[in-house]
């Protein structure tokens, strides 16, 4: 469990989520966290309340007594933050999530502190993330390993990438499970418009897309083949199948992920 103190510039939706989910995970305590934000609503004040940090609005507090630091603002607001960032010291570690900005930008905006990029989804929040690590050269292996813990702890899968890929990373995963949200409210509906209840519908279309993933990972096989095994001649699945292609569900998927990632290099 890390004793050092983590900071969180921004506590929105993606910071909330991966100190949340360290938390729950049992690799970091509330009363170690100390967040700045706004905190322009008391309800979210009160999110971060209840898991033990401190909340403060002054982001200078924030930097001066974090060892850690996850940088989680949007991307059109680091130039508010690039102040305080500036005086960051040699022995901290800044650990930004921010879509599209570069080590080489964090260099040029942190101080003296030393950059790890990381990219992932909110399912960090239970355990079940899928995180991509992109230390910077000078990271001391020690603060690398235990920013790696951290990570491992609130992710199912946990990679070390080079920093070229980051953009395609946040398309898959960082913006990918939002894709996945769009197919699973998708196939409720098509249960629903066969007659099924909300409620039961969506429980069914949530555990077939659960399923599938299982099948997936576990069993190792390519998603086609998976495919195939379902696909009786003359039968429901591939009636299904041909609706899809026709509307070009495929390409779609495809095109979302290459339009995430050139919006991403927009946003660098
Ligand atoms: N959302 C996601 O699923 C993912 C997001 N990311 C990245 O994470 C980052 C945050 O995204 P997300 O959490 O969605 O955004 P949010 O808007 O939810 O969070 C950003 C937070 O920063 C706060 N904020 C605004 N100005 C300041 C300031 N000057 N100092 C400190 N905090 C400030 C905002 O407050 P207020 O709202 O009151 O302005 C808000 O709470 C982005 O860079 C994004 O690219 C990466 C992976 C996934
Ligand atoms: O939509 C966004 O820009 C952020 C980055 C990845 C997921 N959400």
């Amino acid at each position: 469990m890390s004793e050092y103190q983590w900071g969180v510039l921004g506590g929105g939706q993606m910071g909330y989520a991966i100190i949340a989910g360290a938390i729950n995970a049992g690799v970091l305590e509330g009363k170690n966290v100390i967040v700045g934000d706004p905190f322009r609503t008391k309800e979210k004040r009160e999110k971060w309340l209840k898991l033990g940090a401190t909340c403060l609005t002054k982001n200078e507090e924030v930097i001066t007594q974090s060892k850690y630091l996850l940088l989680s603002v949007k991307p059109q607001m680091m130039k508010e933050v690039k102040d305080v960032l500036a005086n960051m010291k040699s022995d901290q570690t800044v650990v930004s999530v921010v879509a599209g900005c570069s080590i080489e930008k964090l260099n040029e905006t942190c101080g003296h502190a030393k950059v790890v990029r990381v990219m992932l989804n909110q399912a960090c929040l239970i355990g079940h993330g899928a995180a991509v690590l992109c230390p910077d050269k000078d990271v001391p292996k020690c603060d690398f390993e235990m920013i790696e813990e951290m990570f491992k702890a609130t992710n199912g899968t946990v990679d070390i990438v080079l920093e070229r890929s980051m953009d395609a990373f946040t398309a898959l995963s960082g913006s990918g499970i939002a894709f996945v949200y769009q197919f699973l409210e998708a196939l409720s509906d098509g249960g629903v418009h066969a007659g099924l209840s909300r409620e039961l519908s969506k429980k069914v279309a949530v555990q077939t897309v659960l399923g599938a993933a299982k099948m997936c990972e576990e069993t190792g096989k390519h998603p086609g083949e998976l495919k195939d095994n379902v696909t009786s001649p003359s039968g429901t699945t591939i009636a299904g199948i041909r609706a899809l292609e026709k509307a070009g569900f495929r390409s779609a998927a495809i095109e979302a992920v290459i339009a995430a990632t050139e919006r991403c290099k927009e946003l660098s």
